[in-house]
């Protein structure tokens, strides 16, 4: 029995390639320091891999940006508007100046280059830049990174590394169209030669195992997309008869396209026994058991941070050896361990990670030693070794579900007490539209800005000051006060109509919550990478989950003594809380997001009661959580709805809710997000030019819709004449009394230069707007 691994986390343990990206794009440091930083990284990832007892370790999964990007560099899928940087990019040079404009935008010497568009990558924070797809499309082999990686691999491990690559249809699946008239599908036959050429080489280099991740495979299929697998694995396996394939998906079940599945040529398949330990009794039911194929078991969890029940573990690979025998069982973490952070033992601040919660965490490297563990557990049971790792593993989860910690039975008891009523807003929409309308007396065409303005330097370094001791509270908290101020009396300048505060106090916008609540716990460097260079500290949410005190009034409260413009409260909605946390995983996902909604809710009484009149509970990860299969939807929609309305519901007609979501294809779940019932509803649309308002104009959506009318995701500035041109295409389709003027997003990962000349221009095209409709040309 092997043990292997999909992926290891690329940011750096102390996220050494955040610091070193920033810098090389600031112009601080040269490409090539660049370059030692990801190789450095790289070859202590490969040591980390070893020295846990992993047998067959991964290379290319290391990236300086994205691993998608990445593939569509190697496979020349580079769109026509980025050819005048194609010559002076070479195939060798990783990380290129073609490569960072694919992903950041280009907007030097007289060029203005539009970033690819980026998306979240199934159900994970994690985006990834979406491929452009042309019906013209040719391909052609335009980088060396995997073989370069390959050959530092082996060098660092001494032995043969595993190359992992996207797989070839995954790859397809995940891009867009940007001509009519074909399906991206068509393209694969154009790509597999690529594919071909990668595969010669590697042959070449003296690869043994490949991995493809074929992540499109926990999705639902239609036959084409399915037959283009068969077409795909058949194909390569013909010109490659000895090479070994391993076929990894991941995130969920294969389900319905499990039978397709074991008739690929491939030498192993890879389970996801986290997310779907069901679909290792489904296999072994099959004629798998005949097949030449190995089975590689995903057991140890490579989405959240608890450490692995290998009791369980230890059972489900048992019963796998016991059908096809030790020589065709691999284990292995259940993805790639890139959604977890780097290393547990860097955790030493017992204050916000209590020692006892500690123990029951495992982070990248120790998920690493669980595998090599569980190895020799199987291999050697009687092993004193084993056997001593196996007890403190089952007290350690003993411990856990024993703990004192975990237990609030009020918030229970007040879970289950929930009713529908408490779920629902006193009166329908058309009559709090009536009474809010009545007491904001807002203009037509209202103005405001998603909550956050630009973290700046000195914000941070506050923040900074005040976590070591350097600074006091009192200190710091002045300093946000005049943040603050500041902020009130632009944006009154400027002549927004619903003002925020600006978010200066927060880290983020779900840890800043966490850190409020019972129920959680913080690592101190337990950093993800969310895109590029930016990294998430997801809290930890290990135990009942209540709010002891008010988490925003103070400040809502104050940035609303500053003015008499309506200031607009600010929180983090239950299920974007769940989603970008590290959940517990002893109740359901359901009724954690009920408790965390009564926190929200709560909050929300209070900032109402403290006279804020407008509320926004942020859900921009309610799309992400949704299933990856259609089956599990409405299940989902229906708590995770019931949640945000829980949360928005304490409060009376008066008050205005919004909410703002963010990364949203709507139009399959037009109908629970209308049925969230928000007052107003700010969304991102102008990167796709409206696009997205056709499902909102489709589903006759009744309550008021905030279509952002520029990208916070680009540093340019937008003219005035652009947004009104998109509010024109608003108002075409939607009754223009229902219509706000915002931004995408929230304004925190920009600068104050272009945020001030942007918001300006903004507040002018609503101005301009307004006028043409009092005096119609
Ligand atoms: N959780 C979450 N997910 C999200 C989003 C989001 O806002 N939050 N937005 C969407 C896009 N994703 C994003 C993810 C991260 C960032 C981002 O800006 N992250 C920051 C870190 C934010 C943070 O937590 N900052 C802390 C810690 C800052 C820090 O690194 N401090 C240094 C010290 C700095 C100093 O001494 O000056 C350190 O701890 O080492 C703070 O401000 O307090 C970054 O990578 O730079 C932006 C968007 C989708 N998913
Ligand atoms: N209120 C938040 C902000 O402005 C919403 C962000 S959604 C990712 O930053
Ligand atoms: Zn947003």
């Amino acid at each position: 029995m092997q043990t292997h691994n999909l992926g290891y986390p690329r940011i750096g343990s102390h996220r050494e390639l955040k610091r070193a990206s920033e810098q090389f794009w600031a112009g601080n440091i040269t490409r090539q320091q660049l370059q030692e930083t990801g190789l450095a990284i790289r070859q202590a990832n490969w040591l980390t891999q070893q020295q846990a007892g992993i047998a067959l370790i991964p290379c290319n999964d290391f990236s300086f940006y994205d691993q998608v990007l990445d593939m569509s560099l190697t496979v020349g899928a580079i769109p026509d508007r980025f050819a005048p940087l194609l010559e002076t990019s070479p195939s060798a040079t990783y990380p290129s100046d073609l490569y960072f404009a694919m992903a950041r935008g280009y907007q030097q010497e007289g060029l203005d280059l539009k970033a690819m568009e980026m998306t979240k990558w199934f159900d994970t924070n994690y985006h990834y830049i979406v491929p452009e797809f042309r019906a013209d499309q040719t391909f052609t082999l335009s980088s060396d990174k995997l073989f370069t990686e390959f050959d530092e691999a082996r060098q660092v491990l001494g032995k043969t590394p595993k190359p992992m690559l996207l797989g070839p249809v995954s790859y397809l699946l995940l891009g867009k169209e940007k001509d009519s008239g074909f399906n991206r599908l068509d393209l694969l036959e154009r790509l597999l030669p690529i594919y071909e050429q990668i595969l010669t080489r590697l042959q070449a280099q003296g690869t043994d195992w490949i991995q493809f991740d074929e992540p499109g495979l926990s999705l639902n299929l239609t036959q084409p997309q399915q037959d283009a697998f068969a077409t795909a694995y058949q194909w390569l396996r013909q010109r490659f008869p000895t090479l070994k394939f391993l076929l990894a998906s991941y995130f969920e079940c294969y389900g319905d396209n499990l039978n397709a599945v074991i008739q690929l040529p491939v030498d192993c398949l890879h389970l996801d026994l986290v997310r779907c330990p069901s679909q290792l009794a489904d296999i072994l039911q099959t004629d798998f058991t005949e097949r030449p194929m190995q089975l590689s078991l995903g057991v140890v969890d490579g989405r959240n941070i608890w450490i692995n029940d290998m009791n369980r573990s230890q059972i489900l690979v048992q019963r796998a050896i016991d059908a096809v025998g030790a020589d065709r069982v691999m284990i292995a973490p259940s993805c790639s361990l890139l959604h977890v952070p780097c290393d547990l033992t860097l955790e030493t601040n017992g204050q916000s990670l209590p020692a006892e919660v500690k123990q029951w965490l495992a982070f990248a490297r120790q998920k690493l030693a669980e595998v090599a563990t569980l190895a020799t557990l199987i291999s050697d049971p009687e092993s004193p070794e084993a056997q001593a790792a196996l007890a403190s593993n089952q007290a350690a989860l003993a411990a856990r579900s024993k703990s004192a910690r975990l237990n609030r039975p009020t918030v229970q008891a007040r879970v289950r007490a929930l009713t529908d009523t408490d779920a629902q807003r006193s009166s329908p929409f058309a009559q709090r539209q009536t009474v809010q309308r009545e007491q904001l007396n807002l203009p037509l065409f209202p103005t405001t800005t998603i909550g956050s303005f630009p973290q700046t330097e000195a914000i941070r370094t506050n923040r900074s000051k005040l976590k070591k001791g350097e600074q006091s509270q009192a200190d710091y908290d002045q300093f946000i006060e005049t943040e603050i101020t500041e902020a009130i009396r632009w944006q009154e300048d400027i002549g927004l109509d619903v003002l925020v505060h600006g978010e200066f106090e927060r880290n983020d916008m779900v840890e800043y919550f966490g850190e409020r609540l019972d129920g959680f716990a913080f690592s101190a460097n337990g950093w993800v990478q969310s895109y590029g260079s930016r990294c998430v500290k997801p809290p930890i949410l290990f135990g009942d989950v209540a709010r002891s005190q008010p988490m925003t009034v103070r400040w809502t409260q104050f940035a609303q003594s500053l003015t008499d413009r309506p200031v607009k409260g600010m929180l983090t909605g239950p299920v974007t809380i769940l989603q970008w946390s590290f959940v517990r995983d002893d109740q359901p996902r359901r009724d954690t997001c009920l408790q965390l909604a009564l926190a929200v809710r709560d909050e929300v009484v209070d900032l109402a009661a403290a006279g804020i009149r407008i509320i926004q509970i942020d859900e921009p990860a309610i799309r992400e959580g949704l299933p990856l299969r259609r089956e599990n939807w409405a299940t989902y929609l229906d708590w995770a709805g019931r949640a945000f309305r829980v949360a928005a519901s304490g409060v009376a007609d008066t008050t205005q809710i919004h909410t703002h979501m963010c990364y949203s294809e709507f139009n399959d779940i037009m109908g629970a997000i209308a049925a969230l019932d928000a007052d107003v509803i700010t969304i991102e649309t102008s990167r796709s030019q409206m696009e997205l308002l056709d499902a909102f104009v489709d589903f006759n959506y009744p309550n008021e819709i905030g279509p952002g009318v520029y990208d916070i995701h680009s540093p340019s500035v937008p003219t005035v004449a652009e947004m009104t041109g998109l509010l024109h295409k608003a108002m075409a389709v939607l009754p223009a009394h229902n219509l706000w003027v915002n931004p995408d997003c929230g304004l925190k990962t920009r600068r104050w230069p272009e945020t001030a000349q942007a918001l300006t221009n903004m507040v002018r095209a609503a101005q301009q707007i307004r006028q043409q409709i009092a005096e119609p040309a």
